[in-house]
């Protein structure tokens, strides 16, 4: 069972306030949504539940460990933070191996998460050579590296738009592998744009906006009174659905 807390966290970078007061709970077997406007905060805080960012204050425990004491964070949590390769010439499979290495996962995982994500069709070319959605799935592959099946592996997982690039049979696949993976268990944290599948596979939204998070709630109670969760969202963020104002 998986658990991400974070807790009264600040993060300021650069001497920039990005992040306050910021408090959410992903329970195991929880499917949960961020969203918030560009620039509004969602990378930053995956990548402070990873342990790559360190707080000004606050902390963030995995299954109740504070991240930065984890011995290996890569193992205990399944990250997916991007697409963009950090060595454009290595294959996929020379990529996974790296990665498995330096979080002391076992070799044995990567033809498992080849096969599970497709990747195996591609596994033997260069990244550099990667179409978007190509890279998508190897993210995805590196971030279930060290999720073991029915053993004890990461229990938490945290992917960053994971569905961008991705074709049709692609994100039906996403919406599948996310579910599997919450029923097993895994506390799962998406941030994503695409609200269409937020609204159909969400247990439950947390907003980012205006520096902070929302509280985590059911889409249906974030959706509340408007017909869709579109209108919700602009709602939520003060923008009127009719607007052609530049965002910002
Ligand atoms: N290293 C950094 N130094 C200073 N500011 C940063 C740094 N990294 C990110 N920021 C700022 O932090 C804010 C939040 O950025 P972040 O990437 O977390 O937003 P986001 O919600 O993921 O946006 P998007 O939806 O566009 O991906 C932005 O104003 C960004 O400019």
């Amino acid at each position: 069972m998986s658990r991400i807390q974070v807790r009264d966290l600040r993060i300021e970078l650069s001497g920039r306030t990005i992040l306050h007061d910021v408090d959410l709970s992903a329970e195991p077997g929880e499917l949960i949504y961020l969203l918030g406007r560009n620039g509004a905060g969602k990378s930053t805080l995956l990548r402070s539940i990873c342990g790559m960012i360190t707080p000004a204050s606050g902390e963030v425990l995995i299954d109740g460990t504070p991240v930065r004491r984890l011995p290996s964070p890569a193992r205990s949590l399944g990250m997916h933070l991007g697409t963009e390769p950090v060595h454009p010439g290595h294959t996929a499979r020379r990529h996974l191996r790296w990665i498995a290495a330096a979080a002391g996962v076992g070799g044995d995982r990567i033809d498992q998460v080849l096969a599970r994500t497709g990747v195996d069709a591609y596994g033997n070319r260069r990244i550099g050579d990667y179409s978007l959605g190509m890279r998508q799935r190897l993210g995805i592959a590196t971030a279930l590296l060290p999720v073991l099946d029915g053993g004890d592996g990461a229990g938490a997982l945290v992917f960053d738009e994971p569905l961008n690039g991705l074709d049709v049979e692609g994100i039906v696949w996403l919406r599948n592998l996310l579910g599997a993976l919450a029923a097993d268990g895994h506390a799962v944290l998406v941030a994503s744009h695409l609200l269409a599948e937020v609204a159909r596979s969400a247990d439950r939204i947390v907003l980012i906006d205006r520096q902070t998070a929302s509280p985590a709630v059911p889409v249906a109670e974030f959706q509340g009174r408007h017909d869709d969760l579109e209108s919700a969202y602009l709602a939520a963020i003060g923008v009127r659905a009719d607007s052609s104002q530049v965002p910002g």
